[in-house]
């Protein structure tokens, strides 16, 4: 009730000690802080914020808007209403070394489990779109340096994520994450490969957890659970999936409302306001209210 019960720190921990258990973790997108409890409720292991649904919640596109304060704060609502470890997407750390250190500082006093940050430039690009543009090593390295220094809290999991598949081809990104493992990232995120053979290189070539990328629409086909626990992948995300699946079902029933002049006829696919309660944990509330206002002396 009012927000989760593990610490930040106790959801750090819980998703070092899943990460150490092998078994791939699937972190589908929340688009906002309810969906993170359903997400929970569900059985997934973890939460996903992504930054193309974070811009996308605001109307704008994902083309590096947002704020660091922005970002912060709405990964924070998110995280304080789920009991699993949310990993938020800080695109490229907002800034110059120093301002990524801070981002890190943030998203930790937000109570992120963790977060990644990726190598393109300023401005950014969704990593599945072409004309995207990668920074040089230095630049790369720094900015991981930057957020390895800045982090306070150990557990909390540092990702590098790569764009430069898509720039500079497959070997160029493996030893690119190579280096970025070197300056001190905990897992690494290969953005936008073609498909399972490149999962694969990744995987021979790197010993710490790697993140797959399962957004629709994108460069490669969508890989089953199976498939990336077998190709050794260590997380899953599916970042706008909720996104998408809510704004496809909002853009129906609007047309519903236009064309039989009521929602009746959808109705019977809407989350009910008994499962919404139940959703939100609303007889705490109640009996919390009772609690007080009976409280005697
Ligand atoms: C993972 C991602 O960075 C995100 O912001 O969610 C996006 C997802 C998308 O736009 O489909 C990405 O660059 O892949
Ligand atoms: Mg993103």
């Amino acid at each position: 009730m009012l927000y989760a019960t593990p610490t930040p720190a106790e959801k750090r921990v819980a998703l070092r000690e899943a990460l150490a258990s092998g078994r791939l973790l699937r972190m589908p997108g929340a688009f906002n802080p309810l969906s993170a409890r359903l997400i929970e409720r569900k059985g997934f292991d973890g939460v996903y914020v992504s930054g193309a649904v974070l811009s996308a919640e605001l109307g704008l596109p994902d083309i590096g808007l947002t704020t660091a304060t922005e970002v912060t704060t709405r990964a924070g609502q998110v995280a304080r209403m789920t009991g699993l470890p949310s990993l938020v997407d800080a695109d490229t750390g907002f800034g110059e070394p120093m301002n990524v250190a801070r981002t890190v500082q943030g998203l930790e006093d937000a109570g992120l489990a963790g977060c990644h940050i990726e190598d393109q430039v300023n401005p950014k690009r969704c990593g599945h779109l072409d004309g995207k543009d990668v920074v040089d090593d230095e630049t790369a390295l720094r900015r991981i340096r930057a957020a390895v220094d800045g982090r306070r809290d150990p557990h909390f999991l540092l990702v590098a994520r790569t764009d430069a598949r898509a720039v500079m081809g497959l070997d160029a990104a493996i030893d690119r994450a190579r280096s970025l493992v070197d300056a001190g990232a905990d897992a690494v995120f290969p953005e936008a490969l073609t498909g399972p053979e490149e999962f694969a290189a990744f995987r021979a070539a790197l010993d710490v957890p790697l993140l797959a990328n399962m957004t629709e629409f994108g460069k490669g086909r969508l890989l089953t659970v199976q498939e990336l626990t077998d190709l050794g992948m260590n997380i899953v995300i599916y970042p706008v999936t909720l996104l998408r699946l809510a704004m496809g079902a909002a853009d129906a029933g609007l047309d519903e409302i236009l064309r039989t002049g009521t929602q009746e006829g959808v109705v019977d696919r809407m989350q009910t306001r008994a499962e919404l309660y139940d959703l939100l944990d609303y007889a705490s509330y109640n009996q919390f209210d009772e609690d007080v206002f009976t409280f005697r002396l």
